[in-house]
């Protein structure tokens, strides 16, 4: 994992390594982000919480460079970067795996781990990275992405991005259709991944699969964030029907 921060080693808190203020965006005349505050700090995870249509997809999509910022500023590792596009932000490390994983459902295990040497890797290495991670992949290399079952497809999915050397990674809906045990495993390897310095910051209606291995929690409504702290604080503010069940 790449160390993205440019920080100082000071005693205060490092500087956030993405950083989002008053990030304003839109569909087409349609604004749906009014004013976004979010801070992810270097190896640490944020987990952006709350109901369908609050805006996270949307801010996962700006921060990827999929989205245009229209106002406020949206900054990486303190460089301003609210005209970036989706491969520029790919090379200064924001990696993301959107809602829906992302795969080709009809190239093999092996040549979608092919498409992250887009950006320099060695497909050699992705290999060996994603297959010593993930062991089943290397037994399902040659077979279509499509026919692994959801968390085969979300290990494949997690395998390309790390293929990039990401500093922070996006991940959408990360337990989407997967069954609560392959959710709790996805979520281990990316404590273990945070552990080795990855920065995270993941949207999830799944509260509770997410806020063990959070620093922080923001809670989105409407377009905002309306909170954000530690975990156990944000939680109490979740109504049960934001909790996932
Ligand atoms: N491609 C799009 N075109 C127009 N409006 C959109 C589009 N995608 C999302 N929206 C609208 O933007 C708002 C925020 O949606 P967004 O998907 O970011 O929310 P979310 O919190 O991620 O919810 P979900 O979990 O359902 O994706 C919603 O009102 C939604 O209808």
């Amino acid at each position: 994992m790449r160390d993205g921060t440019g920080a100082g080693s000071g005693a205060e808190e490092p500087a956030p390594l993405l950083e989002l203020s008053g990030v304003r965006a839109a569909y087409g005349p349609i604004e749906v982000l009014h004013g976004v505050d979010l801070r992810v700090g270097p190896g640490k995870v944020v987990a952006l919480l709350g109901p369908n249509g609050g805006g996270k997809s949307t801010t996962m999509k700006v921060c990827a460079g999929l989205l245009p910022v229209t106002g406020g500023e949206l900054r990486f590792a303190g460089r301003r970067v609210n005209g970036v596009s989706a491969e520029d932000a790919a090379r200064l490390g924001v990696c993301s795996i959107p809602e829906g994983r992302g795969i080709f459902p009809n190239l093999t295990v092996r040549e979608n781990l092919w498409v992250a040497t887009g950006t320099g890797a060695r497909l050699r290495d992705v290999e060996e990275a994603a297959y010593s991670r993930f062991p089943i992949l290397a037994e399902r290399r040659d077979q279509l992405a499509g026919s692994l079952s959801g968390g085969q497809q979300q290990m494949l999915a997690l395998s390309r991005a790390l293929g990039t050397n990401p500093a922070v990674l996006l991940l959408d809906e990360l337990s989407m259709g997967l069954a609560p045990m392959i959710v709790t495993q996805m979520y281990d390897t990316v404590a273990q991944l945070v552990a080795e310095g990855l920065s995270v910051l993941v949207a999830e209606q799944f509260a509770r699969a997410v806020l063990p291995i959070a620093d922080t929690a923001a809670l989105m409504l409407n377009g905002r964030v309306v909170s954000a702290g530690a975990p156990a604080e944000i939680e109490d503010q979740l109504s049960s029907s934001y909790l996932g069940g």
